[in-house]
């Protein structure tokens, strides 16, 4: 039967049971060799393709697959390999360096002089939670393609295997726009845009050498067109492009590809560029499709990426047959593919594994694999000329049929829809979402009732898990370790972390959190309408994956989920005891969300169960809640214009969950590792008493926003890095606070570390908040910060 070209924008290369996570380690360890690392990579690809291929996917993308991330390797490929590494041996060493830093004594082999170099940055890729290494550009750069590149080599690779690869790159613009000065003196003078044409020739060579290995169909991917875009990116876009295409053979195509946003209001520019095709992802922005039809220069290729590639749930099958059939007939089966929207990187692999799902909830869902069924599934349907047509059809009925059951559950579903959560959140009201008095008047309560020092110190919730807090729970879970004896050790872990934060004399206590692998896991347990995968995997960064919770339905808490443990701690002590909560922003950002509802209903749903959590904290005695929301940031949308309407939720749903308080009760909240400068003024609005922030990393940026803005509220910007086991002296902890005091007055100040120390060791934990107490000490003899503000 006719059918369209199918194909994916990538395979999400980890392996059906992270294999390359295992034979990445393994080789960094020592375990196994570079050859072996090599070959078994190589099978793990084949393997790859041939999933793809046996599930009727006809362009398969080779260049997908990576041993760290894809914008390294582009990186690599030309040759923008910053100074620090350029003495390292090509290959493994000087790559994996460049990924993660490396480290070594002297010694003969290292020509008797100690290394160490730093990583290069990591940054998260748009608005997803895979984490790329940012390039590094000098002032001077010079690109120079590398001999036999590796997208070329696995292009051979698929083509040997009998198959039509379509290499993926990164393309230049984008990769340029991700980039950032190798010296950070130089940021205000960077203009990366100028290697636009200098790149753009060595593309062109690439992609030479990409068609001579016997591509037709070259994926270039430019998920930049889709954010805000100026003259210059622009003129960069022109100038790349035609370089890049300058007198290349016309057998060479280019499939110009978006993703993540809308791009149908840039066709002007977008038709103008020297390329055969456009890809568009219609599951992040269906309504783009007319503009985009409307100026599609004749003769190209349009990719319609229908299937989700970055979420869990099955394809609507009924609508995107009815949305696609009009296009083909329109533009004709050979000038439209179906694809999934973006990577499938971003999605877990198969479903095959998961044994212990909810039945019911399996049907709905669709992973890689079983989104490859899917495409083929369309790449047929979409030629026929109805839905009638298809559903009549002898090979595509029953498939349609399944799915069209499938949704019919998940619409009407009891287990989705619960009518009194949504008839809470209908009920919100804006007193809802208000502290019932300002925060000065309920701070000065606040210090009074807790008993607060000057400078009053704190940590942001975690203490260290260590092995033994690891083996307890695997224990547990092997049925080696019984509920209850797993519960007293944790109770155990509990009061001596307890008796622990006393003896350095911090003054506000926290539990340790040693119950909790995952901040979002852990209420996700708790909470009704999250389900949990046992294989869902995706890539976080390098070779580490997170495995994220699925929101499958309305979310409501059937029970207080942290009172008894917060109750407890507080019962061991004196001192005030913050319960420790996850935000409703974190919660949905870092969990594959539904596709049936806005998110913003979603993190309504959530805000309330947290409401209805820090309510009972409250009752049970708990005078100090912490509402985390580390996550705040990277919910925001692509483009600026869209931030608003973001914030303005997003932010609501904070106040949701953390204003239903006495004006007594204190409310901190956290942030972290992110850059918050810009989205100062909604951090403002959620008027949470006091914000624990990270600062070391990003120092003076944030402290510029403090200095910009003002902040009304009480802060403790954190005072050391905690990602390194390094114990800061209390000197260098004064300094800070006494530059800190530039910016926050003295009764407004908390001292804190940068974020939770579940990472580190018990013995650099206590030598540095120790130095944390006598540096609070010294500030309040001292009388640092005396002066008026
Ligand atoms: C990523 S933010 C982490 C906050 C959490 N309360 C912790 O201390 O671990
Ligand atoms: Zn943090």
């Amino acid at each position: 039967m006719t059918a369209l070209e199918s194909t994916i924008l990538g395979f999400p290369r980890i392996g059906a049971h992270r294999e390359l996570k295992k034979l990445v380690e393994g080789f960094w360890s020592d375990k196994i060799s570079e050859a072996t690392l090599l070959m078994e990579a190589k099978a793990l690809r084949a393997k790859h393709w041939k999933v793809q291929h046996d599930a009727g996917i006809d362009l398969v993308p080779s260049g997908d697959f990576s041993f760290y991330d894809l914008v390294l390797d582009t990186a690599y490929t030309f040759g923008a390999i910053p100074a620090r590494y350029q003495a390292l041996p090509a290959g493994f060493t000087q790559y994996f360096a460049m990924a993660r830093g490396l480290q070594k004594p002297a010694s003969e082999a290292t020509g008797n002089h100690a290394i160490d170099v730093p990583a290069m940055e990591m940054k998260k890729w748009f608005d997803t939670n895979y984490h790329y290494i940012v390039p590094e550009l000098t002032a001077d750069q010079s690109f120079a393609l590398v001999a036999d590149p590796q997208v070329v080599q696995h292009t051979r690779e698929a083509k040997a295997q009998g198959l039509a690869p379509k290499p993926v790159l990164i393309g230049p613009v984008t990769f340029l726009l991700l980039s950032k000065p190798a010296d950070r003196e130089a940021i205000d003078a960077f203009q990366p845009l100028r290697f636009a044409a200098q790149l753009g020739t060595q593309y062109r060579t690439l992609v030479q050498q990409l068609a001579d290995a016997g591509a037709q169909w070259i994926q270039v991917d430019e998920p930049c067109l889709g954010l805000d875009l100026n003259p210059e990116i622009e003129a960069a876009y022109r100038t790349a492009y035609a370089e890049l295409t300058h007198d290349l053979p016309s057998s060479v195509r280019l499939m110009l590809t978006t993703y993540f946003e809308r791009v149908g209001d840039r066709m002007d520019l977008i038709a103008e560029l020297p390329v055969h095709g456009l890809h568009v992802d219609l599951v992040r922005a269906p309504r783009q499709l007319s503009e985009v039809m409307a100026h599609l220069p004749a003769q190209w290729v349009l990719s319609l990426g229908v299937v989700d590639g970055r979420n869990v749930w099955r394809t609507d099958l009924t609508a995107v047959v009815e949305c696609i059939q009009p296009v083909v007939t329109e533009l004709g089966c050979a000038r439209v593919w179906v694809s999934s929207s973006c990577s499938l990187l971003h999605s877990p692999f198969s479903l095959e594994f998961e044994t212990a799902l909810d039945p019911e909830i399996q049907t709905w869902l669709a992973f890689a694999v079983e989104k490859l069924a899917e495409l083929r599934f369309l790449a047929r349907a979409a030629t026929l000329p109805s839905l009638e047509a298809v559903s009549s059809d002898a090979m595509l009925s029953a498939d349609l049929k399944a799915n069209q059951v499938a949704f019919a559950s998940r619409r009407g579903s009891n287990r989705v829809v619960d009518s009194t959560v949504q008839s809470r959140v209908r009920g919100v009201t804006p007193n809802m979402i208000r502290r019932s008095a300002a925060f000065t008047e309920r701070y000065a309560q606040q210090v009074d009732r807790l008993q607060l020092p000057l400078f009053p110190t704190t940590t942001i919730g975690s203490f260290p898990q260590t092995r033994e807090v690891r083996s307890a729970r695997l224990k547990l879970k092997r049925g080696d370790l019984s509920q209850a004896e797993y519960n007293s050790f944790i109770k155990q872990e509990t009061e001596q972390c307890i008796r622990r934060q006393e003896g350095w004399g911090l003054d506000v206590l926290v539990h340790g959190e040693f119950e909790r692998t995952d901040m979002v896991e852990y209420f996700g347990e708790q909470l009704a309408g999250y389900i949990f995968t046992k294989n869902g995997w995706v890539s976080s960064y390098g070779t580490r994956c997170v495995k994220p919770p699925i929101i499958y339905g309305d979310v409501h808490r059937p029970q207080p989920m942290t009172v008894a443990m917060s109750a407890y701690a507080q019962s061991l002590t004196a001192k005030p005891l913050k319960g420790m909560l996850t935000g409703p922003v974190t919660c949905l950002q870092w969990s594959f969300v539904r596709d049936d509802q806005p998110r913003q209903v979603t993190a309504t749903q959530l805000a309330l169960a947290i409401r209805d959590e820090v309510a009972d904290l409250e009752a049970a005695g708990i005078t100090v809640v912490q509402i985390d929301e580390p996550a705040i940031r990277e919910g925001l949308p692509l483009r600026r214009s869209d931030w608003d309407a973001y914030l303005q939720w997003a932010v609501d749903a904070f106040l949701l969950s953390s204003t239903g308080v006495k004006p007594t009760t204190q409310i901190h909240t956290h942030m972290c590792y992110s850059d918050f400068n810009d989205i100062f003024p909604a951090i403002q609005r959620m008027d949470a008493d006091v914000i624990t922030i990270e600062n070391s990393r990003s120092d003076l940026k944030l402290l510029g926003a403090f200095a910009a803005h003002g902040y009304p509220n009480a802060a403790g910007p954190g005072l050391y890095d905690i990602h390194s086991p390094r114990v800061p002296s209390v000197q260098e902890m004064v300094d800070r606070v006494q530059a800190l005091l530039q910016y926050l007055p003295r009764d407004r100040l908390w001292l804190n570390p940068d974020c939770g120390l579940k990472t580190r060791g018990w013995l650099e934990v206590e030598a540095a908040l120790r130095h944390l107490t006598q540096t609070a000490a010294r500030a309040r003899t001292e009388c640092l910060g005396t002066q008026a503000q």
